[in-house]
């Protein structure tokens, strides 16, 4: 077990002068599970392939369990990585590939064998051992790279979307396994995914990356309910959170026909702020109430929630707003509804240049 410490770490690649990572500050607890997520090219396997050693450190630098790793070899790391590609031996049985590493290293045979068939048992492999890897099943693959990075016993995991060759249903079941067996083995992990919900549900902190930079490290509920900037607003949370620029007036934030009181401080200065509200932080109200009128134009059934979308309009143009709604008793299309704010304490409000959180 160990901890891993970025520290301003940057990876430029050669031939360009944008750095994939730049300036990565980051540590992770011992034990923890830390989910690197981002879009596409935001640079979360090359932050992750720096701490294997795969890749080059142009400045700063990386240690495991304290120990500056910066040039020690990937070998030496005392990692264990787990690709998407799974990269199994298809000619080794699902035993052998789960114990090769052990026995390049030299373990004794009865330590090897035991080793595989505890990360076996663990991973309901068992009756599978002797199984070349083809005739598995997707599922069963990814359990076997999970089974040989499991039998090193390594300080730190590091796995590269390793889900993602599986179906919407089996990757939902694989990653509470993997969630659950984490905590069981308590060993730090670092696991990379573009998908905001594996992030939110595996991760005990989720790192957000965009562009190579940093944008927040924080626990699901954090990033959910606090986000850093209106990137992660809408990065984290699906449907997304609403977020428009609207103007700021002496009394507050002009969203449609409703008024956001916002304390001064927080916007002086400003003209437009970028407000973003939740779906769930709307509700229906009566045709009384505070709120703004909006002409129903896509309804989006998902069983328990409907989401509703539609345009508000205010002095600064159009916004299109998306509104969770009881699922059993969805509005039609077409039809016009009274939307208002459950709670002012669940609006956020940002930057409307830097996009930076503007209320505490
Ligand atoms: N070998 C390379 N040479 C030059 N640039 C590279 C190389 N590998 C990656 N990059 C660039 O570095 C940036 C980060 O890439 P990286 O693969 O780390 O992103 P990612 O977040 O893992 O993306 P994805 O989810 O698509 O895998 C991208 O702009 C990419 O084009």
């Amino acid at each position: 077990m160990a901890t891993v410490s970025y520290d301003s770490a940057t990876r430029r690649y050669p031939g360009t002068d944008i750095a994939a990572v730049d300036q990565l500050d980051l540590e992770i607890q011992d034990g923890e599970f830390l989910v690197l997520v981002g879009p596409s090219g935001s640079g979360k396997t090359t932050a992750l392939r720096m701490l294997a050693g795969l890749e080059d450190i142009d400045e700063g630098g990386i240690s495991i369990g304290g120990r500056e790793v910066t040039a020690v070899a990937p070998k030496d790391r005392d990692i264990a990585m787990v690709f998407q590609s799974y990269a199994l031996y298809p000619h080794m049985s699902v035993g052998d590939n789960m114990g090769f590493a052990l026995k390049l290293r030299g373990e004794d045979k009865t330590v090897v064998k035991q080793k595989v068939a505890e990360a076996a048992r663990l991973l309901d492999l068992t009756p599978f051992l002797d199984r070349k890897p083809k005739a598995l099943s997707g599922g069963q693959r990814q359990r076997v790279a999970m089974g040989r990075a499991i039998v090193r016993d390594p300080s730190v995991f590091l796995m590269d979307e390793p889900l993602s060759n599986l179906d919407a249903k089996l990757r939902v079941e694989t990653r509470a396994n993997i969630a659950a067996l984490q905590q069981r083995l308590a060993t730090t992990t670092v696991y990379v995914t573009h998908d905001q919900v594996e992030a939110m549900t595996m991760g005990h902190r989720v790192a957000v990356l965009k562009d190579g930079i940093l944008q927040q490290a924080a626990t699901p509920r954090e990033l959910y309910e606090r986000p850093a900037n209106a990137f992660v607003a809408a990065f984290i949370g699906s449907p997304g959170m609403n977020l428009t620029t609207v103007p700021v007036s002496a009394v507050g934030v002009e969203f449609g026909e409703l008024i956001v009181p916002v304390p001064r401080s927080a916007v002086s200065g400003l003209d437009d702020v970028t407000f973003g509200i939740r779906p769930e932080a709307l509700q229906l109200v009566g045709p009384a109430d505070d709120g703004f009128d909006l002409a129903v134009e896509l309804v989006e059934e998902l069983g328990a929630d409907a989401y509703i979308y539609g345009t508000v309009l205010s002095t600064s143009g159009a916004h299109r707003v998306n509104v969770r709604v009881d699922g059993r008793t969805p509005p039609r299309l077409g039809q016009t509804v009274r939307v208002g704010l459950r709670n002012v304490a669940e609006t956020h409000l940002f930057h409307p240049v830097t996009g930076a959180r503007l209320l505490g």
